[in-house]
């Protein structure tokens, strides 16, 4: 698992730290590992070419003092300094002393200098501001970040890239995008939470001894999920491995229904139930064969995906609603839930909701807050918790990344998931995943965790790379997904 923590954590699992270690031993450890990962990505450190973009914070600070390491192994390391008055006293004499460079940013006809050196560069180091950074980049850091981005040098953000918030992931304006972040003592949400995960490149976690409190956000790995996976066992039955009752599907979208259902068989269900119209039913079981129309007992419903928002569709949601049982709400579901209102899942034993962003917006609104869109694809963590709260709910955002934040704060991070699923019928699969889950016993929140990496990493699987996907193929790999996650969290055979 992957743990990252906030701000004030940060600060007070440093000042902890600090005031056992003699000073500036920190800042050492720091930038000892930065220089390391600095000198694998040179190759050959003598007679490379490494810019330092330097701001007036202990985030230049660690710049500085593993420029200096640089360039004490024979590199030609020029510090520009956006702040000279402030830039870090300690970090600028361990550099002098290396033989680095000093410049001022604006002292050398910036920008066309400054420019100049990023341009020829073979490395810059992005030590602008890290965790005490607010808003986008301000004249004119956000001028050199843009040099960076058009340079050839590989670029390096220090602790996490500059612009990016280090505690949403939010970039006000500009921000330096980063080829790799190297950050210290603990993951931060802005390096797993787009927009600003998107910034970072390949986040290397450098070990500094920080020992902070329980993470505010958690990123599983194939481990993790594989510990979540039921297996059945060997005196199992297809009701003990979980019945789902799946409310699909309308004359309009039969498909969802499809997709949703095959979905749900590939992720373990013991038996499906498909509740809806006639017509659907025969398609659902035209397909899968092995669906059965009509009620009965289940562990779980999932209720949503093209079901429509007409009288038919409320009586199936409010049947899902009444049935004793976890229910996973998704799409139009979705909407009918916003206009209800959180007390229509008073008496659930356990709702999950997967909505995107339009749709958090709907439900948001229902909990009387206005954002727009692009407000919750900005701070998506932010309204995830939001919603959460307000419907006492486990909520799955969908996104660019998929979030999932639990009634009681706990906030996960999807980190697997490709563009390619921005596809009609992406969603129904999901439904089906995590309903499966659902139904097996996880609790809303593990199933969410767990259905929205085998999704993304499905996802992955029939996108092979970089190539287009239907949600059928997303679909299709669920049982490959599966494998991986699997084999990744078996033992290691002797
Ligand atoms: N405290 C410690 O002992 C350690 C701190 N470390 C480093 O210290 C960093 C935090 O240092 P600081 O607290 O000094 O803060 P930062 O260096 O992140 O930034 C603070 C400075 O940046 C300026 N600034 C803020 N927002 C800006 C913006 N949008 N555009 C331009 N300038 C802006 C502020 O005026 C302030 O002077 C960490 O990210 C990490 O890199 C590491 O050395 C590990 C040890
Ligand atoms: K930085």
């Amino acid at each position: 698992m992957r743990e990252a923590h906030d701000v004030w954590q940060v600060r007070a699992a440093e000042a902890a730290l600090m005031a056992l270690l003699p000073d500036g031993a920190l800042m050492e450890r720091a930038a000892a590992g930065l220089a390391a990962t600095c000198a694998g990505l040179l190759g050959r450190v003598h007679g490379s070419r490494v810019v330092l973009l330097v701001g007036s914070g202990d985030n230049g600070g660690d710049a500085l003092i593993a420029g200096a390491r640089l360039a004490r192994r024979g590199a030609r390391v020029d510090a520009l300094l956006l702040a000279p008055q402030r830039a870090h006293a300690g970090g600028l004499a361990a550099l002098r002393g290396a033989g680095g460079r000093i410049l001022p940013a604006d002292a050398l006809g910036f920008p066309a200098a400054a420019h100049d050196l990023v341009a020829a560069a073979d490395l810059v180091v992005d030590g602008i501001v890290g965790i005490g950074g607010r808003g986008g980049l301000r004249a004119p850091a956000d001028d050199l970040a843009r040099a960076a981005a058009q340079s050839r040098a590989v670029v390096v953000a220090v602790d996490l890239p500059s612009g990016v918030d280090a505690d949403t992931g939010a970039v006000a304006a500009e921000a330096v995008r980063a080829d790799v972040t190297v950050t210290f003592g603990t993951w931060k949400p802005g390096l797993l939470v787009d927009p600003g995960a998107s910034y970072a490149g390949a986040v290397e976690l450098v070990d500094i001894g920080l020992q902070p409190p329980a993470p505010v956000l958690r990123a599983p790995q194939h481990v993790d999920i594989a510990a979540l996976l039921p297996t059945p066992a060997r005196e199992t039955d297809k009701y003990a491995r979980g019945v789902l009752g799946l409310a699909a599907g309308s004359e309009r979208y039969p498909g969802a229904a499809v997709l949703a259902a095959g979905s749900a068989l590939r992720a373990g269900v013991g038996a499906l139930r498909y509740l809806g119209p006639r017509a659907v039913a025969d398609a659902v079981v035209s397909a899968h064969p092995e669906v059965m129309a009509g009620s009965g007992r289940v562990q779980a419903y999932a209720v949503g995906p093209g079901l429509d928002t007409g009288e038919e569709a409320r009586g199936r949601f409010a049947a899902a609603l009444d049935g004793g049982v976890p229910v996973l709400v998704d799409a139009d579901a979705l909407t009918l839930l916003a206009e209800a209102g959180p007390k229509a899942l008073e008496g659930v034993p356990g709702a999950l909701l997967t909505p995107h962003a339009g749709e958090a917006v709907r439900l948001l609104a229902g909990l009387g807050e206005s954002p727009t869109r692009a407000d919750v694809e900005a701070e998506r963590l932010t309204w995830a918790v939001r919603l959460a709260a307000g419907y006492d709910a486990t909520v799955l955002l969908k996104g660019s990344t998929t979030v999932v934040a639990d009634p009681r704060g706990e906030v996960w991070v999807n980190p697997t998931g490709t563009p390619y699923l921005a596809t009609a019928g992406s969603g129904d699969v999901l439904t089906g995943v995590a309903g499966a889950l659902l139904a097996a016993g996880l609790t809303p929140a593990e199933a969410a965790v767990a259905g929205a990496y085998l999704h993304g990493l499905a996802g992955r699987i029939a996108s092979d790379g970089d190539v287009p996907c239907a949600a059928s193929d997303v679909s299709a790999a669920l049982p490959a997904a599966w494998r991986a996650v699997r084999e990744a969290g078996a033992p290691d055979e002797e």
